[in-house]
């Protein structure tokens, strides 16, 4: 784990935050860093970040284990003054954990200096600042740092590239991939393939989050690090002692029109394949939140309809037992068979072996942790990772079972990648 920011001496920065009430703010996104944003946001409610007060790094095996550890660290030295006390207000990270223990993507956590938020019509500005930042600082706060939307950069459109696995590519290690199922090894896999594309230095990525949070606002569109997406996928929540998910795994194109649609997802419910799929990633999810929650309640597997597509979806829900925070829950939950697969080790190393590239935050863990262990955080699907030299990889995977289609599972994938290819396109 390594620490950045403010002071890399003392083990524990004490954080002096502090919320206060603000008029309603409709547009998160105006707010935020062109090129660093820090964005959490569903339905047009949410968090948006700037600047960075702390950045927490961990890698390896214990990645959110450890995160969920410095958390603890960081918010009991924090001193936190919060009138409004809502999901979001007070000391909050933002946090993108990379899929694979051995990935050399650095997973985060960011505190960022000032945080403006937006819940139940209600909205709020965050300060943060290591160290006591009473007196003077403190007097003329509201003034010296009222946060200010800034005019966005020029247009742009980029044409993504197929990266190291080719569609046709991709066709393959599905195949391959039913051949191992076969043989009793796996009875799930999920995987994924690349696209690629370059950002000029100038580009305003606040443009495609705009794109991401119009287009599919069911969705958390999320920026954390250079990493942005829109994902339908809620890996858990923890408010108010309350702990929920919702599952997804099975997909379908949207019909052409309003019959060949509702038919479209009537055999998505009832597909056997589909079906097979999906209770793999249910079963994982409860697995690993029996024991630190209350009886889990699930619903039947609906349909859920996004712009794109259709998903098979199971809500799950229950009451928290044992203290832990979000992180903790994250850390028990990852990876689903929604993106890894059944068994998870053995579906874990035919990933390694048949996927040639590193999937970095994809289909991790990303979210927001606060204070109090509440928290935010999607399975960070429909994304793409945006480097410092500007290369932007978009990725989208598919759960494969006994009878996948290769060439069906190829066309899933292109449609998953709807929603970033259009935003940055
Ligand atoms: C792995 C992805 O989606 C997962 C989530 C929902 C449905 C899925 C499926 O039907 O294969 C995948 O399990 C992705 O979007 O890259």
């Amino acid at each position: 784990m390594t620490r950045t920011a403010a002071s890399a001496e003392s083990a524990v920065q004490a954080l002096t935050v502090e919320t206060t009430p603000l008029d309603d703010v409709r547009q998160l996104i105006p707010f935020l860093d062109p090129r660093q944003p820090l964005l959490w946001l569903r339905r047009g409610e949410g968090i948006a970040g700037v600047g960075e007060a702390v950045r927490l790094e961990f890698t390896g095996p214990r990645r959110i284990a450890d995160a969920a550890d410095a958390w603890r660290e960081l918010a009991a030295a924090a001193t936190v003054t919060d009138p409004v006390r809502l999901p979001g207000t007070g000391l909050v990270a933002f946090g993108s954990f990379a899929f694979a223990d051995e990935s050399e993507q650095a997973s985060v956590l960011i505190v960022p200096s000032l945080v403006i938020g937006r819940r139940g019509g209600r909205s709020w500005v965050t300060r943060i600042s290591a160290g006591d930042a009473g007196g003077v600082e403190r007097a003329d706060a509201g003034a010296a740092a009222a946060p200010k939307p800034t005019p966005f950069g020029p247009e742009f459109r980029l044409t993504m590239a197929p990266g190291r696995l080719s569609a046709a590519g991709y066709g393959e290690a599905v195949a391959a991939a039913v051949d191992r199922i076969a043989t009793g090894e796996v009875g799930k896999v999920v995987l994924a393939r690349e696209l690629r594309a370059h950002l000029p230095a100038e580009a305003d990525v606040r443009r495609a989050l705009v794109e991401l949070a119009l287009g599919y606002s069911e969705c958390w569109t999320f920026a954390v690090d250079g990493f942005v997406g829109a994902s339908p996928e809620t890996l858990v929540r923890v408010i108010a002692g309350r702990v929920d998910a919702q599952v997804l795994a099975g997909t379908a194109a949207r019909g052409a029109d309003a019959d060949a649609d509702a038919r479209a997802a009537d055999t998505l419910r009832a597909s056997r394949k589909d079906r097979a799929e999906h209770t793999f990633a249910v079963d994982s999810v409860l697995e690993s939140l029996r024991g630190h929650t209350g009886a889990l309640e699930t619903s039947a597997p609906f349909t859920l309809k996004l712009p794109n597509l259709w998903h098979l979806a199971t809500d799950v829900a229950g009451t928290l037992a044992d203290g832990s925070s979000a992180l903790d829950l994250v850390a028990a939950l990852h990876p689903t068979a929604a993106v890894a697969g059944t068994p998870r080790e053995a579906a874990l190393a035919l990933i390694r072996e048949l996927e040639p590239f590193d999937r970095g935050r994809y289909a991790g863990p990303t979210g927001w942790i606060g204070a109090d262990g509440s928290g935010e955080w999607a399975i960070a699907l429909r994304s793409a990772q945006l480097a410092p030299d500007g290369d932007l990889t978009a990725y989208a995977g598919g759960g494969i079972v006994a009878d996948s289609d290769p060439v069906l599972e190829v066309a899933e994938t292109t449609m998953k990648f709807r929603p970033i290819v259009e935003a940055f396109g």
